[in-house]
């Protein structure tokens, strides 16, 4: 896939959440282009999860406005090659085998294991044989290496060992040259080097980092 010269832009403007009593995302806008990494950060129960299925379309909310290029796109997965979104929940049935799961989004899981040749061993297994953590990268790398645009992805490196989350954000880092990536992850001292854009979600406000290290020392985020 080629992006050309000219990014592709996802924006989400006006995004608003009530659950029961309780605001969860007020007047929400959120950009993301091709080139991008762009992180999401927040405590947990912000609504990043909330944020990102609305984005997808898989959570309709009334009066959301989600526009790629400008142009209304609601909901966003009917859009063929637009995006993917890996949810927190297994995306993949536990009988399919991870060949099954790259054929499914049309991808060449040789290539998308490239970089993990302990995992192109694992090809035919199903993917509820694999261990947590190697079920959870395998996802990723399936999606990140689809054919899409866009991939919005919530906490990718859930139950991921350090040196393969190196790994894997290099992958992700060659990726974002031709996709927009959306990342929300706890594991904040891997997902900032990441990033080019950082948003904070808070009291269902989102709000772009200028400083993404000091803002998240500021908000008690980071230690150090
Ligand atoms: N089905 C539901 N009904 C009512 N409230 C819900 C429902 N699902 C989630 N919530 C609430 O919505 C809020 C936002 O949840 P969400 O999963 O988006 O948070 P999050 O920022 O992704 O959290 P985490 O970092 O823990 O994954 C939480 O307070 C949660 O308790």
């Amino acid at each position: 896939m080629s992006s050309g010269t000219t990014p592709w832009v996802l924006e989400a403007d006006g995004i608003q959440l009530q659950l029961g009593q309780r605001r969860i995302l007020s007047n929400v806008y959120i950009r993301v282009q091709t080139g991008q990494v762009v992180g999401l950060m927040g405590r947990n129960g912000s609504g990043k999860s909330m944020l990102l299925q609305t984005i997808f379309g898989a959570r309709p909310v009334p009066d959301a406005s989600v526009r790629v290029n400008g142009a209304y796109t609601v909901p966003a997965y009917q859009r063929p090659g637009l995006l993917n979104y890996l949810p927190q929940a297994p995306l993949f049935p536990d009988t399919m085998t991870v060949v099954e799961a790259a054929q499914l989004l049309r991808v060449d899981a040789y290539a998308a294991l490239a970089s993990f040749p302990d995992l192109q061993a694992q090809l035919p297994q199903r993917i509820g044989e694999l261990s947590g953590g190697t079920s959870r990268l395998v996802q990723v790398l399936l999606l990140l290496h689809a054919d899409t645009r866009f991939s919005l992805f919530d906490e990718p490196f859930s139950g991921v060992m350090p040196v393969h989350i190196e790994t894997l954000s290099e992958a992700i880092q060659k990726v974002k040259t031709r996709k927009g990536l959306l990342i929300t992850d706890h594991r904040f001292t891997e997902l900032l080097p990441l990033c080019d854009v950082v948003y904070i979600l808070h009291n269902g406000r989102l709000e772009a980092l200028t400083d993404p290290v000091q803002g998240l020392r500021d908000r008690g985020y980071l230690v150090n």
